[in-house]
């Protein structure tokens, strides 16, 4: 029978990335109970660490193997009562805290939000997944937008059905791989002529089965491309998934600031980590005269939101017409045009975050 003293010294290569202390010794490591095959723990991060829990629940998963009798951990974060959900609606208060399950051997679960549509969410994650993986990480990208579903054109794959693997409740959806990340898109298996009336309330229950039943294996990251607004995706993912954290995209005219404003202030009620804003279609790039730059869209958005909530402005992207992506066949940027300026800022926007969550590069 394990004690809990014994249980805690498995836990000891788990560490701070800052301090490279052991959890356990930072005393962020609660156990909660010793039920062999089965142990709860309870992570409480201060503010500083919340970025990383992620990949600490992986590290606790894989230290779990040293122990005899136990094969299974249930990570609690915070200082909540075990696997609680707030029902849709009326959470926002810290329910980011409350039973959260993480993806086994996903690091860093990373969800792009906008508050209005149309403004470049789903150009921002497919890009920015590109990014990450040229930099050499392992992206999978879950396009949660079901009511405009189009990383399956911005990836040329709109025509590919994902495979099953298993049967009965063993089955999973496989993700398809192409410009080097791994996708599954609600769009490729919701009945895109089904009205969105139908569409909103099934969402509430698949996306854990998006995020739970896909075999994402081993990914260093989760991009998950959100519906925009502050609807019940955002709910349903913040009350699913320990999460690395948000990114908002908006664009530099002040018209959608008051949109932005609120998915931003939702997302820190509920105590999921705002990595900062991106600012798209911050100027033109004319593709004759590829010196020049026009701010068509007048300027200041960006950083106008960001100051305002205290995060950094992370990016500001270009229009360019090889970004620009309509037809099904044209690919991202960043996959085809490397050597092109946006190419270069979403690059860079991979290092920034890598930086900004403490992952080595
Ligand atoms: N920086 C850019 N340069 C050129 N075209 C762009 C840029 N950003 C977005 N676009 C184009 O604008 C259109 C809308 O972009 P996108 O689909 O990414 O927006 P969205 O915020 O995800 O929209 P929705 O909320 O409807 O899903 C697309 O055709 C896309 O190719």
């Amino acid at each position: 029978m394990q004690t809990n003293d014994k249980v805690l010294k498995a836990f000891h290569s788990v560490k701070d990335v800052g301090s490279e202390r052991s959890i356990v010794e930072l005393g962020w490591l609660e156990v909660v109970s010793v039920k062999p095959p089965k142990i709860v723990v309870r992570l409480n991060l201060p503010n500083f660490a919340i970025a990383q829990r992620g990949q600490m629940a992986v590290d606790i998963r894989e230290s779990i193997k040293s122990l005899e009798d136990i094969e299974e951990v249930q990570i609690e974060i915070g200082d909540s009562s075990p696997s609680k959900e707030s029902p849709i609606g009326q959470a926002g208060h810290g329910s980011q805290s409350q039973g959260l399950t993480a993806i086994p051997k996903v690091k860093n679960v990373i969800a792009i939000s906008s508050g209005k549509g149309g403004v470049g969410k789903s150009t921002v994650a497919v890009n920015l997944a590109c990014a990450l993986s040229q930099k050499g990480f392992k992206v999978g990208l879950l396009d949660a937008d079901i009511y405009g579903p189009n990383t399956p054109y911005m990836l040329g794959v709109s025509e590919i059905t994902p495979e099953v693997s298993g049967s009965g409740a063993e089955q999973k959806i496989i993700p398809i791989e192409t410009c080097g990340i791994g996708m599954v898109s609600m769009g490729l298996l919701i009945d895109q002529n089904q009205p969105v009336i139908w569409r909103g309330p099934m969402l509430n229950g698949i996306i854990r089965q998006f995020l739970y039943q896909a075999s994402w294996g081993e990914r260093d990251f989760l991009i998950v491309d959100l519906p925009p607004g502050t609807g019940d995706a955002q709910l349903s993912l913040a009350q699913a998934v320990p999460m690395a954290g948000v990114i908002i995209v908006t664009t530099p005219q002040n018209v959608s600031l008051q949109d932005s404003r609120r998915g931003l202030a939702m997302f820190k009620q509920m105590n999921i980590p705002v990595l900062g804003v991106i600012e798209n279609m911050t100027y033109f790039i004319p593709p004759d005269q590829p010196q020049k730059s026009y701010k068509i869209f007048g300027s200041g958005g960006g950083s106008q939101l960001a100051k305002e909530n205290n995060v950094p402005l992370l990016s500001q992207i270009p229009i360019e017409t090889d970004t620009f992506s309509g037809t099904g066949k044209d690919l991202p940027v960043v996959h085809t045009s490397r050597d092109s300026i946006t190419a270069k800022v979403f690059l860079e926007l991979a290092g920034t975050l890598c930086n900004a969550l403490s992952v080595k590069q």
